[in-house]
């Protein structure tokens, strides 16, 4: 099986802290990862990485049988889809929720840019329509609310159909039927043959769709715990990462976790 991602005892240093200290991280073609642990674990340096948007103080990463340090990262990145809030507060607030779409495309078709744009605009309809909010298609980025911003960011991410999917917190700021609603949706697209291999990061394991196969806990920058989401998602995992005696709980390949009682 090919790597998608070879992440080789990499450490990320800022000053004095460690935001990422030697974590050896590998992802298959075929699998779905989630990204778990609480506020500052490193979950969004280690997607940076991933995303060839940042290099490791130490270590190797190889993203997509290329070496980070030896690769064009303007040819890496559009096979790369990155959702994030990061990404998304770099984009012009008065930019059209379709224009949002399309602009991700030009990185590989700019050479053909007349003939592909019409295409291109015909593909970002249809994705914000798959993804639910076709409707706002002409509506500033800024208007939208938090819920219809995620899924145009996740339609934006997709465009360039992308052999590595990444979702930071996806999640993050919608209401519980937005949840529910994007959870379902996410587990459609890792179910579907040509879905690319995605790595979803967040702190909440409601967010986790059915189908997703492997989990890495992070805690203070370092791998707690990595591997099959049946073997590694234990409550023993969940209380080391999060640092307080947590109890799991699993329906219908959904998860949850309260503290545990005493
Ligand atoms: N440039 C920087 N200089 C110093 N510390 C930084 C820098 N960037 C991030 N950090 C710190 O590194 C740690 C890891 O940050 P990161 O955003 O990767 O964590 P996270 O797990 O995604 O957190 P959250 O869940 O809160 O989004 C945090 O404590 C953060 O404050």
């Amino acid at each position: 099986m090919s790597l998608v991602l070879d992440i080789q005892g990499v450490s990320v240093r800022r000053g004095r802290k460690h935001l990422l200290d030697d974590v050896t991280w590998t992802v298959g073609e075929d699998e779905r990862w989630v990204v778990l642990g609480p506020n500052g674990a490193g979950k969004t340096t280690l997607l940076q990485i991933a995303a060839a948007r940042l290099h490791p103080t130490q270590g190797q990463v190889g993203i997509l049988d290329e070496r980070l340090g030896a690769v064009d990262v303007f040819e890496l990145r559009p096979r790369i889809g990155l959702c994030s809030n990061a990404l998304a507060s770099t984009m012009p607030t008065r930019e059209k929720a379709l224009d949002m779409v399309v602009t991700a495309a030009y990185g590989v078709t700019g050479r053909w840019r007349e003939e592909y744009e019409r295409l291109d605009e015909r593909r970002a309809f249809e994705l914000l329509n798959t993804w639910g909010v076709g409707t706002v298609f002409d509506r500033p980025f800024a208007t939208l609310s938090e819920g219809e911003r995620k899924r145009v960011q996740i339609a934006r991410a997709l465009m360039t159909d992308p052999e590595l999917l990444l979702l930071d917190e996806p999640g993050a700021g919608l209401d519980l039927a937005g949840r529910e609603s994007l959870v379902h949706r996410t587990a459609e697209l890792v179910a579907s043959e040509d879905a690319p291999t995605t790595v979803l990061v967040t702190h909440h394991l409601e967010e986790i769709p059915p189908g997703f196969t492997h989990v890495l806990l992070l805690r203070d920058g370092r791998s707690v715990a990595q591997g099959s989401i049946d073997e590694v998602l234990t409550s023993e995992n969940l209380s080391t990462t999060f640092d307080m005696p947590l109890e799991l709980h699993t329906r219908n390949g959904r998860f949850s976790a309260f503290a545990a009682s005493r």
